[in-house]
């Protein structure tokens, strides 16, 4: 599937082959912890080459809809079980082409197999309901219907899972598939896909073009031979896929932003509420749209709970991913680290006080790469930009309340509403912040991060286009139901 040159180039996957684009351009991706080290080149890839894999996708859907739920499922557990051979050396180039530590890699690519399983067993599970029909002698009931082509957009923060929950459960449901996957990581999504082609999937049902987001991404949305399309990553650019999508009259499913609060009430356990602020918020390097960034806490252990974070905040070591020593690697790349550090300074200009870090990494170790210090504001106000917009990278924003109800006002003070965690001891506080928090996930002594690939996933208000990902939730948007009156 690559051509051996000094690093290898990957190709675009289309009608079960390995393909260059027709455009003859190629572009390099780099690892964020050494920005000499070229990890591989991929395609950037034209309006044509779209064009042939949305084609491939929709000449082999009716094929791969026919089969029935447990062959494609039996698919799906093939390539669980070579992404589970694989599983080192998927997560290894995601460490080195994003930059999340080793650990978290491994953790990602496990994920993304426990995903494919899940969605293989779905093959087998019901469709459907049996509705009584007003007339006695006939049957009603409902099924599903696929969508027929989707296309899936993806990010670099999940370069395995994303694509993984997308994908999976597009294929068991009937549906055929074109990814377009982020070009920070369009190396370790050529080695997802990899796993589909040595499953040996029909051809056509998987198809993978790597270019750039204007052209290949909207493309995608335009294409008139796409029937859904599923996004994951800004907002700014989720609007604009939306958009299009609506424009054609087919189905989309947008997940976004996120401001996801913590709140830390004057009954929690705080050295739980530290470690899970300092988890939340800084795995990943803070690049989770599920990552906390606001942390709400009251007055009567606020200077407690500081001091603890401060504490544990200091002891965290920020090097190359692959390093076991490392606690936290750099952001993904050049525009990251300019975009985070651009935050950190309005932060500063609009009165925040930075009280921990705040600034490029400079050690013999971390010159070239795009490390960013584990960086704590207090004092900062709703009104701030670093309490408002989404900053994707290590930074935590201190707001001290009075009040447990203050607490929850400020905590929805935002356009976003992703997800969002308490911690206290208190049931009052729990039932109260599980009935007023507008969060499409609300945690209990648990940190804004935890997804579960069996649970639904997504967000409120801006964050999503309202719709629920993994879990039984995705057999809502990747199909359409069919009511049925037989007699
Ligand atoms: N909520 C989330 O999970 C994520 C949020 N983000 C946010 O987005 C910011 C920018 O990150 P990016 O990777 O640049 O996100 P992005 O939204 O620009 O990119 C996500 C995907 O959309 C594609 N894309 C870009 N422009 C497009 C267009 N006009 N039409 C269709 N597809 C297009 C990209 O190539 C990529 O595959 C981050 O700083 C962060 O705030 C980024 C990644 C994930
Ligand atoms: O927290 C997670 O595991 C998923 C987060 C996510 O979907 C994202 O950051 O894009």
């Amino acid at each position: 599937m690559t051509t051996e040159t000094k690093t290898k180039t990957y190709l675009n996957y289309i009608n079960g082959e390995w393909i260059a684009s027709d455009s003859g351009k190629t572009a390099e991706s780099l690892n964020p912890s050494r920005n000499a080290e070229v990890l591989g080149s991929y395609q950037l890839s034209s309006a044509n080459d779209l064009d042939e894999a949305v084609v491939a996708a929709s000449q082999s859907q009716k094929g791969w809809r026919k089969l029935s739920g447990s062959t494609r499922g039996d698919y799906l557990f093939k390539v669980a079980a070579v992404m589970e051979e694989r599983l080192e050396s998927i997560a290894e180039t995601m460490t080195k082409e994003m930059g999340k530590t080793f650990a978290e890699a491994k953790g990602e690519t496990a994920r993304g197999v426990a995903i494919l399983r899940y969605y293989a067993g779905e093959g087998m599970r019901s469709v459907g309901d049996v509705i009584p029909s007003s007339d006695s002698e006939a049957l009603m009931f409902t099924t599903r219907a696929p969508l027929g082509v989707v296309g899936v957009i993806t990010p670099w923060n999940f370069p395995v899972a994303i694509p993984i929950w997308k994908i999976s459960p597009a294929l068991i449901y009937g549906n055929t598939v074109v990814i377009k996957p982020a070009s920070d990581t369009a190396v370790t999504c050529a080695k997802v896909i990899e796993c589909f082609h040595d499953a040996g999937l029909p051809k056509g049902v998987i198809n993978m073009v790597t270019g750039s987001g204007s052209v290949i991404g909207q493309g995608l949305a335009e294409h008139h031979k796409v029937d859904g399309i599923t996004f994951t990553g800004s907002n700014n650019v989720g609007k604009k896929i939306g958009s299009a999508a609506l424009n054609r009259g087919i189905k989309y499913q947008l997940e976004m932003g996120g401001k996801n609060p913590v709140i830390v009430t004057d009954d929690a356990d705080l050295d739980l509420a530290v470690d899970a602020t300092i988890s939340g918020g800084l795995k990943s390097t803070g690049q989770k749209c599920t990552a906390t960034s606001r942390v709400i806490v009251q007055s009567g252990v606020y200077d407690e709970f500081r001091e603890k974070l401060l504490k544990k905040v200091a002891e965290i070591t920020v090097g190359s991913g692959m390093e076991e020593s490392n606690w936290m690697g750099p952001v993904v790349s050049e525009g990251q680290l300019e975009n985070v550090l651009s935050y950190i300074e309005k932060g500063k200009k609009e009165g925040a006080k930075l009280i921990f870090g705040g600034k490029r990494v400079s050690t013999p170790d971390t010159t070239n790469g795009y490390f960013v210090e584990p960086t704590v504001f207090e004092e900062v106000s709703t009104n701030m930009i670093i309490a408002k917009e989404e900053i994707f990278g290590p930074v935590l924003a201190l707001m001290k309340v009075d009040t447990v109800e203050e607490a929850l006002e400020m905590a929805n003070d935002s356009e976003y509403g992703l997800s969002a965690s308490i911690f206290t001891t208190k049931v009052r506080n729990m039932l109260e912040f599980i009935n007023e928090m507008d969060a499409g996930l609300v945690r209990i002594n648990a940190e804004s991060a935890g997804v579960e690939l069996q649970a639904p996933f997504g967000g409120m208000k801006q964050s999503s286009s309202h719709s629920r990902e993994q879990g039984r939730a995705a057999i809502e948007f990747y199909t359409s139901i069919k009511t049925v009156f037989v007699k």
